[in-house]
């Protein structure tokens, strides 16, 4: 017992570092990445990103103390005041206008993904809700850095994506972050031997459909 939310990432690591390490990730950090597949990925994300705000908005209803109803209110403003804020104005400035945004067709992989954290989070608990939204919230801060840290990262004019990276590395984002980090280890400290194998579970669904994401974009899916 006594568990932290590095157990959950050492518990699924082949999954993990193919998440953070994508090729879409290292091609994007590289200035490389072909403009067609970062559009496709924008545009999904924008509906990502309103489900998983529906996701913080169910934390909230399942949350029993005004503690946890505080750090899924942090959550959901995270995403509508930051994230989706931002977002919406990167996609203008790479030629998709917002109207284009909700009239959108949402690629399988989307769906996947945000209706397996809501499902998660209908059938489970408060923390099983928060350890499928982990690989998102916890998983692009660590991409920020991990790209900050390749020798084959171009930072700056040189690399058209130079913005994305700055929006996860953001103190915005990063304190996001921290307080979900924080939030789990609370959590997790008290759970058994046999819960913490459940929520191992859910962790390596999510971040395996993470990786699903990824990929969806560089091979433009629908
Ligand atoms: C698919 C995906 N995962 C995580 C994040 C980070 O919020 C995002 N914007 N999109």
């Amino acid at each position: 017992m006594g568990y932290r939310f590095n157990d959950l990432t050492a518990a699924c690591q082949d999954d993990w570092r193919a998440y953070i390490e994508h090729d879409f990730v290292l091609q994007l950090g590289q200035g490389l990445l072909a403009d067609d597949a970062f559009r496709h990925y924008l545009k999904q994300d924008y509906l990502f990103l309103i489900h998983f705000a529906r996701a913080y908005a169910l934390a909230a209803y399942k949350s029993p103390t005004l503690a946890d109803l505080r750090q899924a209110h942090e959550g959901l403003k995270a995403i509508l005041d930051v994230e989706l804020e931002l977002h919406v104005g990167y996609c203008r400035e790479w030629g998709i206008a917002e109207e284009q945004l909700t009239d959108l067709p949402e690629a399988r992989a989307t769906l996947a993904y945000t209706r397996y954290v809501l499902d998660t989070g209908n059938r489970g608990d408060l923390l099983d809700l928060h350890v499928a939204l982990a690989p998102c919230v916890v998983g692009y801060g660590e991409i920020a850095d991990w790209l900050n840290a390749q020798p084959s990262t171009v930072r700056g004019e040189g690399n058209p994506y130079d913005a994305w990276i700055a929006m996860y590395e953001s103190d915005d984002f990063q304190a996001a972050m921290r307080a979900e980090l924080e939030w789990l280890d609370a959590r997790l400290a008290d759970v058994t031997p046999a819960r913490f194998a459940e929520l191992c579970t859910v962790f390596r669904d999510a971040t395996r459909l993470e990786i699903d994401f990824w990929q969806m974009g560089l091979d433009r899916t629908d």
